[in-house]
């Protein structure tokens, strides 16, 4: 039977850089995650486009893949419904490849419950200041939306502990090296422990 993929879940505060460093990391030959396109209420953002950075839908729509058990997990951040297709993932790490969530921490917990040995990751900023500032030069949010993401990052930056390993992003690829040598020794150790059952096994 073939290996099942890593699910891997990017956390971390709005503004913090998630979707910049997961950018990057796909951008890069050798990476091969597959991302799992989130499903939204929000409204696109200029430039984003449905399909590629989120599905976007109704409210009454996402109710409706609650409802059906759709979604491998959901959260309400500041206003929006955000959540995860089942069914993608599953797939793509029943195939054997590695999946990629880049999700908020209400959400990554409810992840962790079902998928206790996925590789769990926040992504943290260098300050609460730096992260207000990326968040307000980014452009896309108003004052008070702001305020709103600021007020649920404190909450989720005391999560940080629930996780496996935090990565400061301090500078874009600087943080996506870390997360790539964790993901890296992340495989060798499940390799290793196969390993290990594959030999036991032999000589009994
Ligand atoms: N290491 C960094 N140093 C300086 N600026 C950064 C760094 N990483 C990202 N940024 C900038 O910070 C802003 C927010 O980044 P990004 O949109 O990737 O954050 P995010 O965590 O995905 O946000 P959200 O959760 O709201 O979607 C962007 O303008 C981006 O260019
Ligand atoms: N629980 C989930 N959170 C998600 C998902 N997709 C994105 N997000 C997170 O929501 C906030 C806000 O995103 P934005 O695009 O409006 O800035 C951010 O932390 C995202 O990472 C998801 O499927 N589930």
């Amino acid at each position: 039977m073939r290996e099942r993929g890593l699910l891997i879940v990017l956390s971390g505060p709005s503004g913090v850089g998630k979707g910049t460093v997961r950018k990057e990391l796909f951008s890069q030959n050798d990476t091969k995650f597959e991302y799992s396109i989130s499903m939204t209420t929000r409204l696109p953002r200029a430039g984003e486009v449905d399909g590629v950075d989120y599905f976007f839908k109704t409210r009454e729509e996402f109710e409706q893949l609650i409802s059906e058990d759709k979604l491998l997990e959901w959260a309400e951040f500041v206003g929006n419904y955000y959540g995860t297709p089942v069914d993608y993932v599953e797939k793509t790490l029943s195939e054997g490849k590695d999946v990629f969530l880049e999700i908020e921490v209400q959400g990554a917990m409810q992840v962790r419950k079902k998928f206790p040995d996925g590789l769990f990751i926040f992504l943290a900023p260098p300050s609460l200041s730096e992260l207000k500032n990326r968040i307000v030069t980014r452009g896309t949010e108003t004052e008070d939306i702001i305020e709103g993401r600021m007020k649920v990052a404190k909450e989720e930056i005391i999560m940080m502990s629930a996780y496996d390993y935090v990565v400061e992003n301090d500078s874009v690829t600087l943080a996506c090296e870390r997360i790539n040598a964790i993901v890296l020794a992340e495989h060798c150790r499940r390799e290793r422990v196969s390993k290990r059952y594959m030999k036991m096994l032999e000589v009994e």
